[in-house]
């Protein structure tokens, strides 16, 4: 098993440059299975989790051809020959659910191995299954499978009870060759959804609206391929916004876009840290003023990301004051707590929320990564804790970092990986 060894770094200098996002690229790859035609992606992260998606869509029938060094990746889907996802590959990657509306909308029929929960909640996938069926398809459940049918699928407006990104991702792809209009209402909004969205338009579908709480969908008979650029992944660039706060430093964080890390903008500078936005991306200085706390609430787009929830207690750990933090979109996404506290970090939780007692010097200790920002979190407090961190079970980080310890390195942490 592979281990990443931390020391504390001091200041991080230089430039980093961010990659093409995972949440946006993991739909899109399953969006490519609507058409026969070949769809060529650039802007590709070269990640565990993409790995996962390309396993899955060639066991569905795609030929996937991948020059991960261009970050490219071109799906050509013929034929489907099976509907199933199994369980082998959905237990690796939550995100293999998003073939599921695909499949349906281009065979009529999809199978798919129920993830169940995760390190960060439950995680059902209910309003997913609402969508499906509004637009006409049978729901069959049993032994650990989910099963969606349909002879036809017909438009229908969907009002979601939470604006699940996922679910607005399954149920738009699953719309976009049903007979009629689709009207889908209380949506998510983040960025991944507008890139979905903009992708299938390029394959010729025809939705408007993505991005706001309502998505309007007129199906058309047939999708054709498509070229599409992912766009630049904004909890990576969050990540490194912190690592910049955390350590102090200066750093020059390149391709990204700053109004999709509004609120962690916000927040960073609510801390006391300065972040210039520039041509060249975004400029983050931890070392103008004296850090400071402040208090958090995860909400969906355009909130603060729970995907960045960790990654800043890391950060509120080390300055001046007490913060809160609320949880508000995952009922469980506080792993990350108990080994902080390990580090010497003072964090009490109540239910939903965190009380984060501030300016404690941390120190190096042997700790787990239990989820994807989690252990980014744990890397994060590594570097400005006393001696030696030893994260294991690293395989989460690298399902959604790429380059992550290359990178770390080239603005000046001390990081290594090692194969035990
Ligand atoms: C691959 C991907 O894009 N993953 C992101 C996506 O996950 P994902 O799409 O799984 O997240 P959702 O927005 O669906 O989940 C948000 C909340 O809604 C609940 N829920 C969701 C669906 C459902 O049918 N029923 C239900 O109750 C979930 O349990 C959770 O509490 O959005 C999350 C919220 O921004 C991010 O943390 C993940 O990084
Ligand atoms: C929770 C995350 O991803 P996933 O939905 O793939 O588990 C994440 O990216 O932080």
């Amino acid at each position: 098993m592979a281990k990443y060894l931390v020391q504390k770094s001091g200041p991080l200098r230089g430039e980093v440059t961010i990659s093409g996002s995972k949440n946006a690229v993991l739909p899109i790859m399953a969006a490519a299975i609507l058409t026969d035609e070949s769809c060529e992606l650039t802007e590709v992260p070269a990640l565990r989790d993409v790995d996962v998606m390309c396993r899955l869509l060639g066991s569905l029938g795609s030929k996937v051809k991948e020059e991960y060094k261009d970050n490219k990746l071109e799906i050509e889907t013929k034929d489907i020959m099976t509907c199933e996802a199994p369980y082998e590959l959905v237990k690796k990657m939550r995100a293999s659910i998003l073939v599921m509306g695909p499949l349906l909308a281009r065979t009529g029929k999809a199978r798919i191995a129920l993830p169940g929960g995760c390190a960060i909640g439950a995680r059902p996938i209910d309003l997913h299954l609402k969508g499906f069926q509004a637009l006409g398809a049978k729901i069959i459940e049993g032994h650990g499978y989910v099963e969606a049918v349909a002879d036809k699928l017909i438009g229908n407006n969907v009002y979601l009870d939470f604006p699940s990104v996922g679910a607005t991702e399954n149920i738009m792809m699953a719309a976009v060759m049903a007979e009629g209009i689709t009207i889908l209402e209380n949506v998510a909004e983040e960025p991944e959804i507008v890139d979905l969205a903009n992708f299938l338009n390029r394959m010729g579908a025809k939705i408007k609206g993505a991005g706001t709480d309502t998505i309007k969908i007129e199906g058309v008979p047939a999708l054709h391929g498509a070229k599409h650029s992912v766009i630049p992944d904004r909890i990576e660039t969050g990540t490194f916004m912190v690592a910049a706060a955390i350590t102090r430093g200066n750093v020059l964080i390149k391709n990204v876009v700053p109004d999709h890390v509004k609120p962690i903008i916000a927040k960073l500078k609510e801390c006391g840290a300065a972040v210039e936005i520039t041509d060249d991306g975004l400029i983050v200085r931890g070392d103008v003023a004296p850090l400071t706390s402040t208090d958090i609430k995860t909400l969906p787009y355009p909130g603060f990301p729970t995907d960045m929830q960790s990654q800043f207690m890391s950060l509120l750990a080390t300055v001046k004051g007490s913060s809160i933090v609320i949880e508000t979109v995952f009922e469980n996404r506080y792993m990350h707590v108990g080994e902080l506290n390990r580090m010497g970090a003072n964090i009490k939780i109540e239910g939903r929320s965190a009380v984060i007692q501030g300016e404690k010097i941390l120190q190096g200790a042997q700790v787990i990564s239990t989820d994807l920002r989690a252990g980014a979190a744990l890397v994060l407090a590594g570097l400005t804790a006393e001696g030696t961190t030893e994260i294991s079970e690293i395989y989460h980080i690298e399902r959604g970092y790429e380059k992550f310890v290359e990178k770390f390195r080239g603005i000046g942490a001390t990081i290594i990986r090692v194969e035990e």
